[in-house]
Order: structure tokens, then sequence, then C-alpha cells
């Protein structure tokens, strides 16, 4: 059928076109069915919408990017087919059932991922077949290969080519701020990209936008990390593994990162980057993504055999991933906290040891004896603050940054301790959804800054943690969802009593050891 192309200005996850609901019984289609677009060479694949008010009959409304994608000029006649469901649908069946999927099953569910095919509900129902069902290691190395081959690659004049990556999975995780300097400061490249925020509240990629350009192509990327010696990038603004930023958005929503999605994701992107030594933080324990040490020894096993596949000389660290690491939560409250460990603080100390512990790593793949040390020298001595700054200018921010130059939420609330004790645990998850809900990682400067970490002596009336938030609402909901969740368990000696005896004070109603205070 032949239809006048008209321009919506609206973004929709998939690509989706509208139907005068006329058109559409000619046509004989329905709601979610989906529509092949044609104009000229172009053509796309759409899912339909009907309407009697929004198009005329004659006309067929196309939403934002997909319209680009197509490129008719205003009024231009498209031609609009009928199509039936990608083949790929058969195969995230097959997934659902629990079955193993050949190498070419699971290329066809790769493209039609990078050509937007597949509906949001489809992309879910492959993302949650993933984590309940999981792939063997060779279908993992055959999603890995099908993720590399449907985007760019890049060579380096120079080598080795250096890397480091966090399976992530631990709030405040945010050390590649520091490492990526100390490394390219030590001589090695390090053309680092980072994803946005999967399971927690701020992926590195969220955190570096609040001070510099994260968006660069492919060949931005070499010639900036040839010129300064490293990036801190955003993975999904190149075509390096294209499909994972499609699958990592319906993951965030879940807060899942499935494991075999998880090996593919990271290991795609440092094989189309031209990575050769790579190392890889494993954060474990419980409220993590790797709650035992056997399962984190496992999965380092994974990515080491996967990285035996690709070419790829792999390392892997363990690390305490249990309660944050630091005590910022949030891009802007993480960048700040970052910062002033490059200026030279050692507080928090989990940020500055995990810092040096994994760049030492990066420096002796690189042949750096007593890496700790190197990368000690280099962080107290400021060189990698000098080069921090550099690689911030080279991405178009401010060449001077400092942490006060940062601005944080300008709506915080105190959250108090109703009893004296200790902190016995923090839950990672809890904590994640509190920043959330306060407007993380969409409103830079929302979050949660820690007062006591586990072990710590709470007294009575100390604040445990503060909410940050840009809007006020925003921070009424996080404080109400603090109240519901209470991510840090105060006990003392006795923990309860019994029969009949709560180990709280119940202070308000909502709350068990907490209580709440403005400031
Ligand atoms: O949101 P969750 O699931 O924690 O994990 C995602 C984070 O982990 C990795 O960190 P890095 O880039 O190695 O610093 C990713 O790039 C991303 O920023
Ligand atoms: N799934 C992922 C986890 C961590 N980093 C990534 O890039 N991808």
């Amino acid at each position: 059928m032949n239809l006048k192309a008209r321009y919506i200005d609206m973004e929709s996850a998939e690509y989706t076109c509208v139907l005068h609901d006329n058109d559409a019984i000619e046509l004989g289609v329905r709601e979610q069915d989906r529509i092949r677009i044609k104009h000229e060479r172009n053509s796309i694949v759409a899912l339909l919408q009907t309407t009697d008010t929004v198009v005329n009959q004659g006309e067929v409304g196309i939403l934002g990017r997909a319209y680009g994608v197509l490129g008719p000029e205003r009024d231009e006649i498209v031609d609009v087919v009928p199509t039936s469901k990608p083949e790929s649908v058969k195969y995230i069946k097959k997934k659902m059932r629990g079955e193993e999927l050949t190498t070419e099953e699971i290329r066809t569910i790769i493209n039609d991922i990078v050509q937007h095919n597949l509906s949001n509900i489809e992309l879910t129902a492959y993302v949650v077949a993933l984590e309940i069902n999981g792939m063997n290691i060779r279908e993992t190395a055959d999603l890995t290969m099908a993720m590399v081959e449907t985007g760019d690659t890049i060579t380096f004049d120079r080598g080795p080519i250096f890397d480091f990556h966090s399976v992530g999975g631990c709030p405040g995780n945010k050390i590649t701020l520091i490492v990526v300097p100390i490394v390219a400061a030590a001589g090695l490249i390090i053309p680092k990209t980072s994803s946005r925020a999967i399971s927690s509240a701020a992926g590195t990629a969220d955190i570096i936008e609040v001070f510099a350009d994260v968006n660069m192509d492919a060949h931005k990327l070499r010639t900036v990390a040839e010129k300064v010696g490293g990036t801190l990038a955003w993975g999904g603004s190149m075509s390096l593994s294209p499909a994972d930023d499609t699958i990592i958005k319906v993951e965030y929503p879940l807060g899942i990162d499935p494991h075999a999605q998880l090996l593919a994701s990271v290991m795609s992107k440092k094989k189309a980057a031209g990575a050769n030594c790579l190392v890889i933080d494993i954060p474990t324990g419980a409220g993590t993504k790797v709650p035992t040490i056997e399962e984190a020894q496992a999965f380092a096993r994974d990515f080491m055999d996967l990285g035996e596949k690709l070419g790829i000389e792999v390392r892997c660290a363990i690390t305490y991933g249990e309660q944050p690491v630091g005590r910022a939560i949030g891009p802007a409250l993480e960048a700040k906290e970052a910062i002033t460990i490059l200026e030279g603080s050692k507080h928090p100390s989990s940020v500055y040891e995990k810092s040096i512990g994994m760049a030492a790593m990066v420096l002796e793949m690189g042949g750096i004896k007593n890496g700790e040390a190197k990368a000690k020298e280099i962080l107290e001595s400021g060189q990698a603050l000098t080069k921090f700054r550099e690689i911030v200018a080279a991405q178009g921010g401010n060449p001077n940054i400092s942490s006060s130059d940062i601005t944080v939420g300008m709506y915080k609330h105190d959250i108090i301790s109703a009893m004296s004790g200790y902190v016995n645990s923090i839950k990672n998850k809890q904590l994640v959804q509190i920043a959330r809900a306060a407007g993380s990682p969409k409103d830079k400067g929302a979050g949660v800054v820690l007062n006591k970490k586990r072990g710590n002596r709470v007294l009575e009336g100390e604040t445990l943690y503060t909410i940050y938030a840009d809007h006020e609402a925003k921070l009424e909901q996080a404080i109400e969802l603090a109240r519901k969740l209470d991510p840090m368990v105060v006990e003392n000696m006795i923990i309860s009593k019994l029969p009949n005896s709560s180990k709280y004070t119940v202070i308000e109603e909502t709350s068990s050891n907490v209580r709440s205070e403005r400031n």
C-alpha cells in the first residue's frame, strides 16, 4: 500500500508506526503487528499502532528516530506491507524451553536485535530466558562473536592494548575513574568503554557524563586513546558490539544481568576495541551479581576460557562486594568522591585500595614490576590527576576539573539511627532502589552518601546515611522507600529477646531502626 510519510515527534523503545484504522483494516493488520516500510533503498520494520485521529487515511505516521533511519522527505510516498514475526522469536522460545541454541540461531537473534526487528516484549523474553536457563560456554562464545561481527572493530597502530572492566553489581564502584588514568599515566594504552547502569544506580558512563562527553565513535575512541593513552567513554555511543546497549536497555528496568549475556557484553566490546590484555573485577558477596566465592571462581574461569577463544589474555580479581565501595552512590556524588582520591585523599580507603589493586594488576600485565608500588607512586605524585584532566579535556570537559566543581543534589535528607549499636549489614540492592527512587542515574545530583559502614559503631541519633535528590518530589519518594526497605541494619549485642520482644525501638509506625530528620 502506498502511503504518505508523516513524521511523529515522539520516541518509543522500538521502531513504531501509526496507521489510520481504515488503512489497517484494508491491509489486514492489527495493533502490535509488524509492518515493513520501504523508501527507495531503505527499509525498516516497525510495530503498528492504529488510530482514527493522529494520522489521516492515506498517511503512515513514523515515530522519532525510525523516521530518520528510513529518510523520506515530508509527505513523500512510501510502500507499506505487512510482515511476519522475525525468525529469531522461534529461537528465543527454544531458549525459554531450556534448549541449547546453534551458532546460526544465536547469530539470527543478534542480527534481529541489531536491526531493531524485535519488540521490547520479545527482547525481554530473550533476556529472561537467559536469566533462567543460561547458556553453555560454546553458546556464550558464539553469542560474543555474533555481537562482535554485527559491529565495527578497531585496530591500533601500536600495542599491546590493555583494558579493565567490572562485572558490576556493587553500588558505588567508581574506581574506573581512577584506574584508567593510573594505567595511562604509566604509558600503557587503555581505550576503556563503560556501560550505563544495569543493576546499579549509576554505571560508570553515567558518572563520567557529569563532567565530560562520553559519546564518541570508534574512530574517536582510537584517536583519543592514541593521543592521551586512555578514554572514559560510553560503549553504547559507538558501533562496537551495537547489540549490547539495546539489550542493556531492557535489563536495566528489571535490574538483571544474565551470566552469559554479561560475559558476552563485556568480552564482545573488548574484542571489538582490540584489547590484548584484560583485567576483570568480580565484586562478590550477598547482594551482588555473584553471591559466593565458588560462583566467582567459576565466573573467572568462564572469562579466562572466553578470553582464550578470543585471543585476549584475561586475569580476574574476586573483590569484596557485600557493601558499597566507598560512601557515595549516584553519578555526581561518585564523581566527586573519585576525584578527591585523584586529588590525594586516601579516604574512603575502600576506593583508594581497590583502585590501586586493580591498576596494579593491569600494570603487571604490562610487564611493570611491583605494580602496586608503581600505581601508588603515580596516584600520590599527582600524575594520575594530570592524566585524568588530559582525558577529560580530550572528551570536551574542563581541563582544570576539581572535585569542588561537581555539584550534587540540592535536596537532602538524613536518615538517623534510633538506637545505639553496630552496623551489622548494608543491603546493596535496597540502597540501589532508594538511589534510583531519588532520581539516579538520570538526575545527576541524586543518590545516597553513607555516613556509616559495616562494623561501625553507631550512637542513637547519629546519621546513618543521607539521601540526595535534584527534585523535592523524588526525595520524598526515596525517603518513603528508605523507611520501608531499611537498608542499614544496626544491632547491639543483644539481637532479640524472647518471648515477645522486638529487637528494635519502634520510633515511627513505618520504620524499624531508623527515624528521619530534615536538614
Ligand atoms: O550497573 P551494574 O550492574 O553495577 O554494572 C554496570 C557497570 O559495570 C561496569 O563498570 P566499569 O565500566 O568496568 O567501571 C559497566 O561498564 C557499568 O558501568
Ligand atoms: N553486562 C555488563 C556488565 C558490566 N559491564 C558491561 O559492559 N556489561
